[in-house]
């Protein structure tokens, strides 16, 4: 990847993890790749905002990125590292062992992480206070505590007389930056589409747990006159900022409900007899006009559901009995969502079973503190009839009316 200028001395660095397989934080499949962006700001003193990660080649790529701006990894006189999490500090330890002047500027909570992660002692770090401005000659950044956003300790790191955010984790999005278009304006419709469907993804999987910290960093941000917003993740915005900015309020929104009046469905089925009112379920949901996600487990990712599950109004999981408990995959997939706040819904679950069932039961226990309201179920035994179709036509029927009503 080349280097990007931003404006004046200040460039973008960038690699893309494009590993077939690969899994951001070991958990979530990332197809289209996703960038690894830091920030150089040359000038009396050099500035890197955030490192990269210490896998394949990134420390080397990025090192020599910086030499392509004519200067080296020693010349830096001053490393802001807004997040320590690996994937923009893994480099720290060797970026510090070759450069042993640079001072670290990061907040009160990252100083210790900086030993524990990557060895480098307390007093290489400045911690910053909040609103605390550093006066560089033609530069001057300004340090705001964003806590959870993603991490306790993120911060992010504001250049004032350019408006430029270097906002972290926070405005990210999944998906490699192309070598010729890493602004908004640089891509097309379909690549803005493609970045905002990446960014609701990486929302959902990263961020969606600390939405409450993202509605109160948009707060204290909404004074500043944000020109620029360069992410740790993503494109960077310089032609319509608020573009992504209202996109991160909506998503941080939607764990206070309602969500779109979409539906995301979710089903397995080990023998067909749930698979086979599936699509009953969709017909009734595409005769009242409501979008639907459909989803299959074991099959499809956790890490895709949460996406469309996160913005959904509705949810409709099908999962027959198993060992007297919902089907296992599915189990894990609810337990996920739960987890990641995924909240303020209206649900609908349906499945088939043997004997006695004992997915309901389940369903109901492991649901029972989740935030959901749970507006119908139906259930059947063995094979579903003609009467089963139409009792689930009508019970769906009323389900999307209660989608109405949010
Ligand atoms: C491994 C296994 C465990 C099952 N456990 C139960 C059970 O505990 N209670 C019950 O009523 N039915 C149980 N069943 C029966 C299924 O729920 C029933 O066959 C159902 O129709 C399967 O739906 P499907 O075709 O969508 O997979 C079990 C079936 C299998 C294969």
């Amino acid at each position: 990847m080349k280097i990007h200028k931003i404006v004046d001395e200040i460039y973008h660095l960038s690699v893309n993890i494009e590993e077939e397989g690969y899994l951001f934080e070991g958990i979530w499949p990332i197809p289209n790749g996703v960038s690894i962006n830091g920030y150089l700001i040359k000038g009396d003193k050099n500035v890197l905002i955030d490192l990269t990660q210490d896998i394949m080649d990134f420390p080397a790529a990025v090192s020599r990125q910086i030499e392509s701006a004519s200067i080296g990894v020693e010349d830096i006189d001053i490393l802001v590292v807004n997040h320590m999490e690996p994937d923009h500090s893994g480099w720290l330890r060797d970026f510090c062992r070759q450069n042993t002047k640079a001072v670290i500027y990061c907040t009160e909570k990252a100083v210790p992480l900086l030993e524990a992660f990557s060895g480098v002692p307390a007093d290489r770090a400045v911690a910053i206070t909040d609103g605390m401005t550093l006066e560089l000659g033609d530069y001057e950044l300004q340090f705001f505590n964003t806590p959870n956003i993603h991490w306790p300790e993120t911060m992010m790191t504001y250049e004032k007389k350019r408006g430029i955010l270097f906002s972290c984790d926070a405005f990210g999005s999944y998906g490699s930056l192309d070598e010729d278009a890493v602004f908004d304006d640089q891509v097309s419709d379909e690549k803005h589409a493609f970045y905002e469907n990446e960014a609701l993804r990486y929302y959902a999987n990263i961020v969606a747990s600390f939405s409450l910290p993202v509605l109160k960093g948009l707060e204290k941000l909404s004074g500043l006159d944000i020109k620029i917003i360069c992410p740790s993740h993503g494109i960077i915005w310089r032609e319509n900022p608020s573009v992504i900015v209202d996109h991160y309020k909506r998503y941080a929104e939607y764990s206070k409900g309602p969500g779109e009046k979409e539906v995301t469905l979710v089903w397995s089925s080990m023998y067909g007899n749930t698979k086979k009112i599936v699509s009953t379920i969709i017909e009734v949901l595409r005769g009242r006009k409501i979008p639907v996600h459909v989803y299959q487990v074991p099959g499809d990712d956790v890490g895709h559901i949460l996406g469309d599950a996160w913005k959904s109004r509705g949810l409709i999981f099908g999962m027959p009995t198993y060992e007297y408990k919902m089907f296992p995959p599915m189990a894990h997939v609810i337990e996920e969502l739960i987890m990641k706040k995924v909240k303020n819904k209206k649900v609908f679950r349906f499945g088939s079973y043997g004997w006695v069932g004992g997915a309901q039961r389940d369903f109901e226990a492991k649901t029972e503190k989740s935030g959901w309201d749970v507006v119908g179920c139906f259930e059947w035994q063995g094979a579903a009839t003609e009467a089963d179709h139409d009792a689930i036509r009508k019970a769906v029927g009323a389900y999307c009316d209660s989608l109405e009503e949010a």
